[in-house]
């Protein structure tokens, strides 16, 4: 488990995370939301030790991070893979040595045990066969599948990514959400995903925590979350009319009035209006 408290983060005069706590669930994908500016990725950096907080505490499985030394971060971090914004593969690289790079930097294995494992982890982003091709002959999806195998092939404990999605076209994107989930699940890591593809948000969100000017504005679930009473938090979720349109079919579920198989001769033309309040209406009651 990852266990953050009162964490706070300015640059210069401007606070940027500003007294954040939160649980991030043992074995499960937690997502970071947000608009843009919140300080998501401030935040993650936070809690990787690429920026020193001002103050709170951040533990691991808890032992307090913010108070180790140098080395004894350096053990944590070993825990830890990331797979940050654009894959951040090395272009003159093969994806073979890409992958291997964190086993050369932080193993003894031998070449065949590294070979062997390479090859095992790539075997389980999909991309067997793959080990002498260069990042410029691969696709986004390609690309984003060998930045997981790298953020895995140590066995971590706790898995970080920046937006997963980002230029990916939207079934690419469902592609890597679910192998995102399925490592989470089959490896039991502690994911944190920052991302605002609220598609990701309803499909892999098992935790989620929406920031708003680097506060927590609202935690809870991919279940919960469209039926949040969190103003800040509707605005932001239901800019996607996909969204609005989803949440008004859910209540329409829920009162029986359609079946789960979305049979909409059930719904007469009488009782939309009831049952489907406007937008006006949903704020008035905040
Ligand atoms: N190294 C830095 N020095 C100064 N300001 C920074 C630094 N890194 C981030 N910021 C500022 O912190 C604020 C939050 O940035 P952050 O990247 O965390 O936002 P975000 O929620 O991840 O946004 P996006 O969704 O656009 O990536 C921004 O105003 C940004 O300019």
């Amino acid at each position: 488990m990852i266990e953050v408290k009162g964490l706070r983060k300015s640059f210069g005069d401007k606070t940027i995370i500003n007294g954040v706590d939160v649980e991030l669930r043992p074995g499960m994908c937690n997502l970071i939301i947000g608009s843009s500016g919140s300080g998501k990725s401030v935040f993650t950096k936070c809690l990787v030790g690429l920026f020193q907080p001002d103050s709170g505490q951040i533990f691991y499985d808890r032992k307090d991070f913010t108070a180790m030394t140098t080395d004894q971060k350096k053990e944590v971090r070993k825990e830890i893979g990331m797979l940050f914004q654009g894959s951040a593969l090395f272009s003159s690289m093969t994806v073979e040595e890409n992958v291997v790079f964190p086993l050369d930097m932080f193993t003894k294995k031998s070449t065949k045990e590294k070979r062997e494992r390479v090859n095992e982890v790539l075997e389980r982003v999909n991309l067997k066969g793959a080990n002498k091709k260069f990042p410029a002959e691969l696709s986004g999806g390609m690309m984003k599948r060998v930045g997981i195998a790298r953020a895995i092939v140590l066995n971590p404990k706790y898995l970080f990514v920046d937006e997963p999605n980002s230029g990916l076209d939207p079934q690419t994107s469902g592609l890597i959400d679910h192998l995102i989930k399925e490592i989470t699940d089959e490896y039991k890591i502690t994911t944190v995903v920052v991302t605002h593809d609220m598609n990701s948000v309803m499909e892999i969100g098992d935790h989620i925590m929406y920031l708003y000017k680097g506060e927590k504005e609202w935690e809870g679930n991919n279940k919960e979350i469209i039926f949040s009473k969190n103003q800040r938090l509707n605005e932001f979720i239901f800019a996607s009319e996909f969204l609005r349109d989803a949440k008004d079919m859910r209540m329409l579920e829920e009162t029986g009035k359609i079946a789960n198989d979305r049979n909409m001769a059930e719904l007469t033309q009488d009782d939309a209006p009831t049952l489907v309040p406007p937008p006006e209406e949903e704020k008035k009651e905040e």
